[in-house]
């Protein structure tokens, strides 16, 4: 009996990579905070735990101002790490004895030569030639400070000299407010490091259902011909929270949802929906298909915008009193080229709603020369669910089932827990940490691809700070303001009435 080989898709890719093994040090610069915490040091313990990370060659640092000692630090994180593990386990006391603690400022030499000395006292334990060390530096720190900790990674924690090593630097969004500040940033830390050495992460593209994206639209031909101005009416991809900025108050009246959402999250999911197919799966010629369409993209109208602002959002005390800053927003994106001309793109994203969900809702046009009368049901939708409980499924006319000759709106369901029953699905930065390791550029943004996205929203993001449009009052808990189901309806969504979707059972 022959045994077939399965193949991954990503055997078959064309990528530089080499597989990497040897001294490994990971750095957390912000590491007292909110995200360290809740996000980075939890997917480096899964990691762990999955043996990506060994403890023969792995060692994690955490640095901040805060003064903290080693075991500070770990207690800090512990009940992050334990969640859902009875007691402390083997692999958590394992993990968290690989953990040291640096205490230092964002711009004085002095914390950052101790953090270089402890790493090579690290690399020298592990008797490591000189060079050959692996340096990841994780800035979960706010952007206001990258200018001065990336300057002083480059002048003193850098990998020596190039004999396999390396050192690269990830850097969290927001990456700028507007175009010309995110172009300085670039142009400072481009001075600093190459391209290759950057990896700015929006964790958006390490969900599973993103990744699934170019899967769906390229390995399928059943999409290839429906993909386009011809069968699809609109498309929506919607972010929505059921709770508001609790505690991130001062740093989202900075923000706003557009530059904390829709600028980098929806338009990364935005453009792996709209771009065309890559030479091959080399990250570069996938970036190259989202510059290419990011570039494709048309002004935005004013008449395109609803912007909100949920009741109660001011009495947090860092919030300022007149604040315009919109918790909600939804603006209609349109696309210049061949494939998508008159296809209004909706990105949506609101806090304080009255659920959490994040969905691309492709909407197909009406079926020509309607025998069965069945329209006003609703249309085809085909709904891409990222969160929670991920799922595909299309929304179909059938026959009702029984002795008349009826329709009825169903749907073909593909709900990924009972599809994939015990299989687990990595967290997002889980995976783009996996990647950084690997050098696997292909999950983060390019220089180009952020100056093309700044392009597309700073006008808009000036006219809402200089207060030319307002941010309309809408209840927590609600749908966000109903001008923006009208836009909805505007740009010509049609909602499907009596449907319900049944969640299915296991
Ligand atoms: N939290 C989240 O869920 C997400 C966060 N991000 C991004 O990740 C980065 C970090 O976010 P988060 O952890 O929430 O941020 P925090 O506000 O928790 O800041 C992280 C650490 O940075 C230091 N810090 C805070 N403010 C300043 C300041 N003004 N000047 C110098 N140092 C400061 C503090 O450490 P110390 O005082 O000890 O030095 C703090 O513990 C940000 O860029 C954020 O936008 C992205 C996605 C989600
Ligand atoms: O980047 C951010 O993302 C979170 C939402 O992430 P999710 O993976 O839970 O959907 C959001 O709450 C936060 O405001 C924003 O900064």
């Amino acid at each position: 009996m022959s045994t077939a080989i399965v193949r991954s898709p990503s055997d078959d890719r064309d990528l530089d990579i080499v597989p990497e093994t040897g001294c490994l040090s990971i750095i957390v610069l912000g590491a007292s905070g909110d995200l360290a915490k809740k996000k980075t040091f939890p997917a480096l313990y899964h990691l762990f735990k999955q043996g990506f990370l060994q403890s023969h060659e792995v060692h994690i640092f955490g640095y901040a101002r805060t003064k903290l000692s080693d075991e500070g630090l770990r207690d800090r994180i512990r009940g992050y790490l334990s969640k859902g593990e009875d007691g402390e386990s083997e692999d958590l006391v394992n993990f968290l004895h690989l953990i040291k603690y640096v205490s230092g400022s964002y711009d004085q030499e002095e914390g950052f030569v101790l953090l270089d000395k402890e790493i090579s006292r690290h690399e020298s334990l592990r008797n490591i030639q000189v060079g050959t060390s692996r340096r990841l530096f994780y800035l979960a720190l706010p952007p206001s400070v990258y200018p001065s900790v990336c300057k002083m990674i480059r002048s003193y924690c850098m990998n020596q000299s190039d004999l396999g090593g390396w050192t690269r630097i990830v850097v969290e969004k927001p990456f700028g407010k507007d175009l010309s500040s995110a172009e300085e940033l670039s142009s400072h830390l481009g001075e600093l490091f190459t391209e290759s050495q950057l990896y700015r992460i929006d964790h958006y593209l390490g969900k599973e259902l993103v990744q699934n994206l170019l899967v769906l639209r390229f390995a399928n031909r059943l999409f290839m011909p429906l993909w386009n101005r011809d069968n699809i009416a609109n498309i929506q991809i919607v972010f929505r929270e059921d709770f508001g900025t609790e505690g991130r108050g001062g740093y989202f009246d900075q923000y706003g949802i557009i530059r904390d959402i829709i600028q980098n999250h929806l338009l990364q999911v935005f453009c792996l929906v709209a771009m065309e197919k890559p030479v091959s799966l080399k990250p570069e010629y996938i970036r190259d298909e989202k510059v290419k369409v990011l570039q494709s993209v048309l002004p935005i109208a004013p008449e395109d915008v609803v912007l909100g602002q949920y009741d109660g959002y001011k009495d947090d005390p860092t919030v300022s009193q007149d604040s315009n800053t919109p918790t909600f927003a939804s603006v209609v994106l349109r696309i210049h080229n061949e494939r998508w001309e008159g296809v209004p793109f909706i990105l949506k994203a609101g806090k304080a709603l009255n659920s959490r969900k994040a969905e691309i809702r492709v909407q197909f046009k009406d079926v020509p020369g309607d025998i069965f009368k069945c329209q006003s049901q609703g249309r085809n939708e085909f709904v891409i669910r990222l969160q929670p409980s991920e799922a595909m499924y299309m929304k179909l006319t059938v026959k009702k089932p029984g002795l008349e000759m009826s329709t009825i709106q169903s749907e073909l369901d593909l709900s990924y827990g009972q599809r994939y029953q015990g299989v687990q699905i990595p967290e997002a930065y889980e995976r783009l940490i996996l990647d950084t390791i690997r050098g696997d550029q292909q999950h983060f943004v390019r220089r180009d691809e952020l100056k093309a996205a700044w392009e597309i929203f700073t006008p808009l993001l000036h006219k809402i700070d200089g207060g030319e449009i307002k941010s309309l009052p809408y209840k927590p808990g609600s749908r966000g303001p109903a001008e923006a189901d009208e836009l909805l309806a505007k740009a010509g969504y049609v909602q499907t009435h009596g449907y319900i979707w049944i969640p299915p059972t296991l």
